[in-house]
């Protein structure tokens, strides 16, 4: 890995045209650092600049959003510290996703409960993480504080080869960007179909349907995003969250402006009722049940 720090968010986002409702939840976005008090995992795969929760606080602020679900980073390994400052520096206005080594002891899960988290997180990323055991996965994911979730994140390509370790998870899942579909197949292709019937094997599955950037090629204005993925909250619109994914790691090359993302919603969500579903009701549910 180069030891240049990268830049992958926007300097100067848009105002969304999209006014979001009072109590609004961006459930999918990091914290990097800062680098001096929490410094990345010897085994990160990138090196950003520091995105601390000052700047993310702010930026909830200029979207129009009231609260965070800040997801542990892969830069951060299983040091959950940025995570956890960030919370406690947020006035109860976000709640979190760690990362730990599976061999954690109960005290410390119930620690992480005491700072403001709700579940962990298994990437599946090849380019993310050396590995990922299924079966250390497996035994923790029996432990967890009641009310816990687990967030998966994969690609499209591996779903099928994950299934039976996601079926014997006994909590609920949480699936990072609803898998990585290829967005551009449309809302009937393979890959879309194929999450669709994941999602009709049991009912406790949710999904984050992020990340235009990331998984319509296309480009702003994310036409085939929109296409593909207003069906799947029209058909699931209790199980479905949404997030900025800011600081938007890795994607240095395509920093989206978050303002356009926000404006995503109203064309994957076109009531008020699917909005309040998806940005207040939902990840109330599996964020601050209490
Ligand atoms: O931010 C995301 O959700 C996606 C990521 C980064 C990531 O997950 C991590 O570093 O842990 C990616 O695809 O590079």
């Amino acid at each position: 890995m180069s030891n240049e720090r990268i830049v992958s968010w926007h300097g100067n986002p848009s105002k969304p045209l999209y006014v979001p409702p009072a109590g609004a939840i961006d459930a999918h976005c990091h914290v990097f650092g800062p680098m001096a008090q929490f410094p990345f995992s010897a085994k990160a795969k990138y090196l950003p600049e520091d995105a601390g929760p000052d700047m993310l606080f702010a930026l909830r602020d200029h979207l129009g959003f009231d609260r965070n679900v800040i997801v542990q980073a892969s830069c951060h390994g299983t040091d959950n510290a940025a995570t956890l400052d960030a919370i406690a520096r947020s006035n109860g206005k976000a709640r979190g996703v760690a990362v730990v080594d599976p061999a954690i002891h109960d005290a410390e899960l119930q620690a992480l409960h005491d700072g403001g988290i709700r579940g962990i997180r298994f990437n599946f990323l090849k380019r993310l993480v050396d590995d990922a055991p299924k079966d250390k996965f497996l035994e923790v994911a029996q432990r967890l504080p009641q009310g816990w979730h687990v967030v998966i994140y994969f690609e499209a390509d591996i779903l099928e080869e994950l299934r039976p370790f996601m079926d014997a998870i006994p909590v609920p899942l949480v699936i990072d960007h609803m898998g990585r579909p290829d967005v551009t197949q449309g809302p009937d292709g393979p890959d879309m179909k194929a999450f669709r019937n994941f999602l009709n094997s049991r009912d406790d599955i949710w999904f984050k349907a992020t990340c235009p950037d990331r998984l319509d090629g296309n480009g702003d204005p994310w036409d085939m995003f929109a296409e593909s993925v207003a069906p799947l909250v029209a058909d699931y619109p209790t199980r479905c969250l949404w997030g900025t994914d800011w600081p938007h790691p890795n994607m240095q090359d395509a920093i989206p402006d978050d303002g356009h993302l926000v404006d995503m919603i109203p064309r994957i969500a076109p009531t008020e009722e699917l909005q309040r579903l998806l940005l207040i009701d939902n990840p109330e549910a599996l964020y601050w049940a209490d």
